[in-house]
């Protein structure tokens, strides 16, 4: 598990291990590591550090200072080496560390921006120590220009511990950031380089280790690895029946929405459901049937009546809610289906009939509920927008306001559950936003608690193998990797090896979850 932490949860650890160690340790141990990660990127660019422009932007706290001595560290290997002082105030340790080896620093009395613009437009490598943990609140001047200025850079960026202007607790980003090729962070992952948007400006994440691992708390956030999902995957035995795999219900579809039923259900069987028993009307049953033959149908013939799921059987687990409906019908069928005791995974209409019924949430079984933004929109009554910005926060807000468990998909897929640390999804590509792969997900995320996942793994098992499955099918990948952040190029263009991508439909990320599930 990559666990994270907030900035308020490193800051005590780093005092308690400073407590033990000589001043300036650990500072020397963070600049070291950061020269190193900056001397490798560059040798990788131009061959070599000798002769190479390097520009540090320099804000007045530690972060500066850490920039300032590996600044001359890159210095005493031959770069020619200027810091930017944007502060009010500067590490004077390391300033004097800098120029002791020939480093610069711009002139006080020339507008700085006037300064920093042409030497980064120069730079071969830009290092932003503007501000790290210490940051609070949107970038204010000159950091913002300074930050802005460097997506103008045509060398390489890296940032200190985390780009400025991200939010190192939450990945909020109000206003300008650095964007960042590569992070260089110490002691521990901070949230905001793992959960967007502020993940989208760390690029590569580069840890170096300053010995903090014994000091620091429960994490706030955690990511799932490939071995941590492989463990919590269930694995069939010798002894395993269609029933003891668990049987998956899913009441999805109507006549007017037929492919949400028809991908709900290519996930679960694709995902290893021992059995996926398929409720609906007529026309989604029928396509269903079609599809995959694997599923047992019932269809509904009273939806209005007593119990419309009366006839269907035993079930470990339901998925409620892909093309479902919201009328009467939609509505009685969803009662029916919370009032039993198993889990219950609640997706697309499903929410939209608790987000007007919120009675329907009080129930005896387990609750997970799958939305996006929007749908946690209606869910919550906050703007959508706000959501998106601020998506740590209302994951966990709607996990304690509703009682429930919740995944929030995005371009960072989180689930909270309270009191755990909320779980961030690595994998996954920007083509997975398109039609039908959620409701791929809910089959999938359905499987695993007929499995006996609890919601909090369910959910967070069947996010990463939908992400894996994702990038398999659109590039090709056999590993389904191939991305040294270990993320999708932001821009969908390629991974970082070169392999093209191609748009995916949401059936392909079902046909490609067998594939997914075997390179775990
Ligand atoms: N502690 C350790 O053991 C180790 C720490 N390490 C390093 O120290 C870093 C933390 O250093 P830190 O605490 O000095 O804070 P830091 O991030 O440099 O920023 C503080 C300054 O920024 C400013 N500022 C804040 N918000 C702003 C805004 N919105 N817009 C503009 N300015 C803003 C504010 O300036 P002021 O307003 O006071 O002038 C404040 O003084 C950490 O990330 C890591 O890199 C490593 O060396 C390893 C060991
Ligand atoms: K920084």
């Amino acid at each position: 598990m990559r666990t994270a932490y907030t900035s308020d949860q490193i800051r005590a650890a780093e005092l308690a291990l400073m407590a033990k160690l000589p001043e300036g340790t650990l500072m020397g141990r963070a600049a070291a590591g950061l020269a190193a990660v900056c001397a490798g990127l560059l040798t990788g660019v131009r061959g070599r550090v000798y002769g190479s422009h390097v520009v540090l932007l320099v804000g007045s706290g530690d972060n500066g200072g850490d920039a300032l001595y590996a600044g001359a560290r890159l210095a005493r290997r031959g770069a020619r080496v200027v810091a930017v002082l944007a502060g009010s105030r500067v590490h004077e340790g390391g300033l004097a560390a800098l120029r002791a080896v020939g480093g610069r620093a711009t002139d006080l009395r020339v507008p700085i921006l006037e300064q920093a613009r042409e030497l980064i437009g120069d730079a071969d490598l830009v290092v932003d120590g503007l501000v790290g943990i210490g940051g609070s609140g949107a970038l204010r001047e000159p950091y913002a220009t300074l930050a802005g200025l460097t997506a103008q850079a045509s060398g390489l960026v890296v940032a200190v511990d985390v780009p400025s202007g991200v939010d190192a607790s939450t990945g909020e980003v109000d206003g300008a950031a650095v964007r960042a090729q590569a992070t260089v962070t110490f002691g521990a992952y901070k949230n905001g380089l793992l959960i967007d948007p502020g993940a989208r400006f760390a690029g590569a994440v580069e840890f170096v280790d300053i010995g903090l691992g014994p000091y620091l708390p429960d994490p706030d956030v955690a990511a799932p690895t490939d071995e941590d999902v492989a463990d919590l995957l269930p694995r069939p035995g010798a002894e395993s029946d269609k029933y003891r795999r668990g049987v998956v219900g899913i009441a999805a579809g109507s006549d007017r929405y037929t492919g949400a039923a028809v991908l709900a259900v290519g996930g679960a069987v694709r995902a290893g459901a021992g059995m996926v028993r398929f409720v609906s009307s007529a026309e989604p049953v029928r396509l269903v049937r079609a599809r995959w033959p694997e599923a047992v149908t019932t269809i509904i013939a009273d939806p209005l009546g007593a119990d419309p799921i009366e006839e269907v059987g035993r079930v470990q687990a339901w998925v409620l809610g892909p093309g479902l409906g919201t009328g009467a019908e939609a509505h009685a069928v969803a009662r029916a289906v919370l009032s039993a005791q198993v889990p219950v995974l609640v997706d697309a209409d499903g929410l939209t009939l608790i987000a007007r019924d919120r009675g329907l949430l009080r129930r005896d079984g387990p609750t997970l509920i799958t939305p996006h933004a929007g749908e946690l929109s209606r869910l919550l009554g906050v703007p959508r927008e706000r959501i998106e910005a601020r998506r740590l926060e209302h994951v966990r807000r709607a996990a304690a306001e509703l009682g429930v468990t919740v995944l929030l998909k995005g371009s960072t897929t989180l689930v909270a559950e309270e009191d755990r640390p909320v779980r961030v999804n690595t994998t996954g590509t920007p083509w997975l936003a398109t039609g039908g792969t959620g409701d791929v997900l809910a089959g999938i995320a359905g499987a695993l608690l007929a499995g006996g996942l609890s919601c909090y793994d369910a959910a967070s098992g069947a996010a990463y193998v939908h992400g894996l499955a994702a990038r398999l099918a659109v590039r090709g990948d056999p590993a389904g990797r191939g991305d040294p952040a270990g993320r999708g190029d932001p821009a969908g263009r390629g991974d970082a090896a070169g392999r093209a991508e191609a748009p995916i439909a949401a059936l392909d990320v079902a046909q490609a979850l067998p594939e997914a599930l075997r390179a775990l």
